[in-house]
Parts: C-alpha cells; structure tokens; sequence
C-alpha cells in the first residue's frame, strides 16, 4: 500500500519533544479511514548514510535552527522548516530515501515519524545527529 501526503494518518501521532526548527506538534492530521497505519522509519547511523550518499538518490534533512546549519551541515543537506515544509511536501520523492538530521538524534525522530505518516516510503533519523556525523569524521559543509 502505497501513502501520499495526508492520506492515511491515524490517531495522536506526534508524541516527541518539541523541535528546534519545525513545530511539527501544530501540524494537523487528517483522520483515515479505520485503517491500520504501518508508515514508521528506521534510526540508521554515520556509515550506513554514507552508503545511501554512495548509492545516489538520497535526501538529506536537517531540522535544526538556520545558524548551526550555516556552521556545519551534512554536505547537500536542505534545511527543513516551517517555512518550507509544505512546498517540500508538494515536491518530495516519495520513494526515494530521506534522512533526517537534527542536533543528537532525538528530535529527528519525530520529525522522521510525520514525513513517514506523510507518505515518506523510505524515512531514516540519523543516530547522534550532526554531533555525531562530526564526531566521526564524516565530511562537513559550511556557509
Ligand atoms: O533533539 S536533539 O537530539 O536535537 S537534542
């Protein structure tokens, strides 16, 4: 079964910590029909990501505020916010893998959850956050 954007929510399903960037807690579902929603994401660490960097089509997220995207950000990563979420939305890949970042791992979570219960196929919250990307080593864009 295939989801596209609020199609197929279900019941209360932002129940993480406030984000930094995107107040994904004020966005509003759509109910479905009584239909089980499976949508859900995959936590995936620093080299599994770089994998999906290596295989190609990947879509890099970063939740966090503009000034520490600025400073540091996984290398073609777009900025995700409440600005551009819905022209986001309306131009996503939805088969195509998205990866979430934010600044340790928690709060990308959420935000991971509602672009799955969007229609997201292939959703990921990056384990660690940016903190952890720099932390290994892994190559950093800035400016
Ligand atoms: O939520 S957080 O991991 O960015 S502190």
């Amino acid at each position: 079964m295939s989801l596209r954007p609020h199609a197929q929510a279900r019941g209360p399903v932002l129940t993480g910590p406030f984000l930094f960037a995107v107040d994904f807690d004020t966005l509003k579902f759509r109910q479905g029909p009584e239909e089980e929603c499976v949508a859900s994401y995959q936590n995936i660490d620093q080299t599994v990501l770089t994998q999906l960097q290596r295989q190609g089509e990947v879509q890099v997220v970063d939740i966090r505020d503009p000034e520490s995207f600025i400073r540091g950000r996984i290398p073609g990563a777009l900025r995700l916010h409440q600005g551009n979420l819905a022209q986001f939305m309306m131009e996503g890949e939805f088969d195509d893998p998205l990866v979430v970042v934010c600044y340790h791992g928690i709060s990308s979570q959420s935000a991971a959850q509602y672009l799955a219960e969007q229609g997201f196929e292939r959703v990921y919250s990056l384990i660690g956050g940016m903190e952890g990307w720099v932390q290994s080593g892994a190559e950093v864009e800035a400016g």
